[in-house]
């Protein structure tokens, strides 16, 4: 997308907030169409550095195109990107993505070691050889996600929980300082959700930012600090305590999201 459509003449003061070098993104006036239909209409978004922040809404509300556009992968009508202050092409290496893991081609035929290497590349530039510690970063990654054993193991071989941690190897070796991940939750078991957020925890604990588009209301409160709430327009964002509200969720999901749920999330003091 041209990273900075720059809306300073109607918009001067969006732009100034926008441009916020402690957010690791902001976007302001954000507008994203397929053919004619808008799935993001002027979205204003800030995220905190050093936090864990969800993005939630109903199917279809736009977070998965939000991410995309956010790192440049389709292209904005209008709107501006700001990743630690800057336009995309001077930020991008600070940026890790984790694909929605139903958008991968799993049956291309590659390594466990080659997928996480490919994290490597903006470091390696691609026709570079691998060198031993450029391998060892790999390997640690691999480590510090529990499939050190799987090096060698074809990709597509995988289960789905295990493609999952690889792909948030291939994110931690990129060594990034923003950290965006489509479901990185989505068709896994318990114990590699606990595996992800334990890993997500820790980049936190160093200073890093995560971004995840989440599902699971009921889990909201417990992983994140910051929560954005979106349907193809912005319905609330803040912490997680003052915006995570009944009344924000009753907004967002309209009449999808059922009384039981809501019901849940005040017992649980959302
Ligand atoms: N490549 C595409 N071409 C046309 N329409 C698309 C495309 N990708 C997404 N859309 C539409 O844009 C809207 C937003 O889709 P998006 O995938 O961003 O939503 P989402 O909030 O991530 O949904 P989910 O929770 O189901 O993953 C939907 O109406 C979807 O059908």
């Amino acid at each position: 997308m041209a990273e900075t459509l720059t809306l300073a003449a109607t918009h001067g003061a969006r732009t100034d907030r926008a441009a916020d070098p402690a957010s690791p993104l902001a976007v302001r006036g954000l507008t994203v169409s397929y053919g004619d239909k808008p799935a993001l209409f002027s979205v204003d978004a800030t995220f905190p550095a050093g936090a864990m922040s969800a993005i939630v809404g109903p199917n279809g509300a736009g977070k998965s195109t939000f991410l995309k556009a956010a790192l440049g992968l389709i292209p904005a009508v209008s709107g501006e990107v700001r990743v630690f202050g800057q336009g995309l092409a001077a930020a991008r290496d600070r940026i890790a993505y984790v694909p929605q893991r139903a958008s991968v081609d799993w049956d291309f035929p590659t390594t466990v070691i080659d997928v996480v290497l490919m994290g490597r590349y903006r470091r390696l530039g691609l026709f570079r050889r691998v060198s031993r510690a450029e391998r060892a970063a790999a390997t640690d990654a691999l480590a510090r996600v529990g499939m050190e054993g799987f090096a060698d193991r074809q990709i597509g071989q995988l289960s789905g929980g295990q493609q999952q941690r690889v792909f948030l190897a291939r994110a931690l070796a990129q060594e990034a300082d923003l950290y965006l991940l489509d479901e990185p939750f989505a068709g896994v078991d318990a114990a590699t959700e606990r595996a992800i957020i334990d890993v997500l925890k820790a980049l936190k604990s160093q200073g890093q930012s995560v971004i995840a588009v989440h599902h699971d209301l009921s889990t909201v409160a417990e992983y994140f600090d910051h929560v954005f709430l979106v349907n193809v327009r912005a319905m609330g964002e803040g912490p997680v305590a003052t915006a995570f509200t009944p009344e924000a969720l009753a907004r967002t999901y309209g009449g999808r999201l059922a009384a039981t749920q809501l019901d849940q999330l005040r017992l649980t003091g959302a």
